[in-house]
């Protein structure tokens, strides 16, 4: 079977209401996150099975990441992305990320603002197969549900 290292699962500009920032006016309103995420995962399985069990599920993890930012109300954009990240690493079969968060409404001069990070996932984690980590997640949601 055709296998790459270089495969990705993407977000572009999720768009979460949240509290977040350091001043004491930004503690008492939401403000809009605007979130790109990038997941580097195998995709050769769903790909062949065309079954999204197989698959990272974007869906889970746009609602993950909508979900942790509002329960976060993060100070700074940087421990909001270290987070979020760490949580992704723990719960998705993807061994590296890159996410990034922007404040679109923070500085009236910019169009946003915001912080980019990449992180890769510990050894033991990057050995759960994508099939496994879906498994995971669908069996949890139906927990929650
Ligand atoms: N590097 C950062 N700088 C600043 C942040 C931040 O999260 N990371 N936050 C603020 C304020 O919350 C700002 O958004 C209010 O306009 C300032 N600088």
């Amino acid at each position: 079977m055709f296998h790459t290292e270089s495969d990705v699962v993407f977000v572009k500009g999720l768009k979460v209401e949240a509290v977040i920032g350091v001043y004491e006016w930004e503690r008492a309103i939401t403000q809009p996150l605007l979130i790109d995420i990038a997941l580097e995962t195998d995709i050769s399985a769903a790909a062949v099975s065309d079954d999204v069990d197989d698959a990272l599920n974007y869906k889970a993890v746009c609602d993950d990441v909508s979900e942790w930012c509002k329960e976060i109300k993060a100070k700074l954009l940087e421990h909001l992305a270290g987070l979020i990240v760490d949580k992704l690493l723990t719960k998705y079969a993807c061994h590296k990320i890159t996410l990034s968060v922007a404040k679109p409404t923070a500085i009236a001069q910019a169009d946003a603002v915001g912080v980019q990070i990449t992180r890769y996932a510990p050894a033991s984690t990057d050995e759960l197969t994508t099939k496994e980590a879906a498994k995971e997640v669908n069996d949890s949601q139906a927990d929650d549900a």
